[in-house]
C-alpha cells in the first residue's frame, strides 16, 4: 500500500527537555527526557508516539500541548509558533489527557459548558455542539448525571467529546484506550479515524503496539528520550524484516537500551 500524501500541520524541531534531577552522590543536576527530537505530522494524518515507560511521550506531549516548556526547540502548528502564537494554538488543538480530569462535583452536561464557555464559544453553539458531539458518542442519556456515575469507557468517550467541543483541527491523545475493554478500544479507534478523515489531524501516545498498528499512518518510537525510528508500520516491518509492529518495536528499544548500559 502506498502511503496517504500529507501537507505539514505540525512542525517540532530539536526539542529538548531536561528535568532537575539529584544524583545518586546527592548532587544536583539533571535528567534529559526528551532529546533532540524532530518530526513532522501531516494534515489529517493519524500520528503515534511509541515507547516503553519513561520513554519521553508523556512530556514531549505536554510539551506540544503548552502545558511545559521545552528547554530548546521549536514546536509550530500550521506555522504558528508555541513561543509566539499560544492564543491561537490553544483554539487549533484539542486535548485528551491520560488521567481523567472532570470536575467530579457536575454532570456531563455542565462539565462540557464549562469547558465550552472556557474557549468563548456562543450559547447557541455550546448547546448545538454539546448535543451534536453526544449524539455522536452515544453519551444523550447521561447528559444529567454526575460524571462519577459513568464507567470508565463513557468517561473515556467523555473527554473526547470535551477536546473536541471547540472544533480543534489537532487532537492530541495521551494513552486514549488505557485499561479499556476490546469493544469500547475499537469504538475509540473509529472515533479517532473519523476525526481524521474529517481532516483533523491526530497525534496519539500509546502503550499498545496493535493500536498503533491498527490506527496510525506512521508513527515513531521513541526510547531513553531518542528518536529511534519514525515511518509507516509496514516500513518498519519490511525495513526489518520482522512479522508484526511489536517485534520491531522489542527490537528498536532493546537496542538503545543496551547502547546506553542498561
Ligand atoms: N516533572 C518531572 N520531574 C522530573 N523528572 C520527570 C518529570 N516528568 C517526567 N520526568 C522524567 O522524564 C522521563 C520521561 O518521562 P515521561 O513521563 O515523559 O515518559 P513516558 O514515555 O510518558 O512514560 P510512561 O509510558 O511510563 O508514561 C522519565 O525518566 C521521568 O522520570
Amino acid at each position: 500500500m502506498i502511503g496517504r500524501i500529507f501537507s505539514d500541520m505540525i512542525e517540532v524541531q530539536h526539542l529538548c527537555k531536561q528535568f532537575p534531577h539529584r544524583t545518586k552522590d546527592g548532587r544536583q543536576g539533571f535528567k534529559t527526557a526528551v532529546d533532540d527530537l524532530t518530526l513532522s505530522v501531516g494534515r489529517g494524518e493519524i500520528f503515534g508516539l511509541l515507547g516503553p515507560n519513561g520513554a519521553g511521550k508523556t512530556t514531549t506531549i505536554r510539551m506540544m500541548t503548552m502545558q511545559t516548556k521545552p528547554t530548546a526547540g521549536t514546536i509550530c502548528y500550521d506555522g504558528l509558533d508555541t513561543r509566539h502564537d499560544a492564543r491561537r494554538i490553544k483554539s487549533l488543538i484539542g486535548v485528551v489527557p491520560q488521567h481523567i480530569n472532570f470536575d467530579q462535583d457536575l454532570t456531563v452536561g455542565e462539565n462540557l459548558e464549562l469547558h465550552a464557555r472556557l474557549h468563548h464559544m456562543a450559547r447557541a453553539e455550546r448547546r448545538a455542539r454539546i448535543e451534536e458531539l453526544l449524539r455522536y458518542v452515544e453519551l444523550t442519556d447521561v447528559v444529567n448525571d454526575g460524571v462519577r456515575r459513568l464507567s470508565g469507557g463513557m468517561k473515556r468517550r467523555l473527554l473526547i467529546v470535551r477536546a473536541l467541543l471547540h472544533r480543534p483541527r489537532i487532537l492530541f491523545l495521551d494513552e486514549p484506550t488505557v485499561a479499556l475493554d476490546p469493544q469500547v478500544r475499537r469504538r475509540i479507534w473509529s472515533l479517532v479515524q473519523d476525526m481524521a478523515r474529517n481532516g483533523v489531524t491526530v497525534f496519539l501516545t500509546t502503550h499498545y503496539i496493535e493500536e498503533a498498528e491498527a490506527l496510525c499512518d506512521r508513527v515513531a518510537i521513541l526510547a531513553k528520550g531518542h528518536l529511534v525510528d519514525l515511518d509507516t508500520p509496514q516500513r518498519l516491518r519490511q525495513k526489518m524484516d520482522l512479522p508484526n509492529l511489536e517485534e520491531v518495536f522489542l527490537a528498536l528499544t532493546a537496542e538503545t537500551q543496551a547502547k546506553e548500559g542498561r
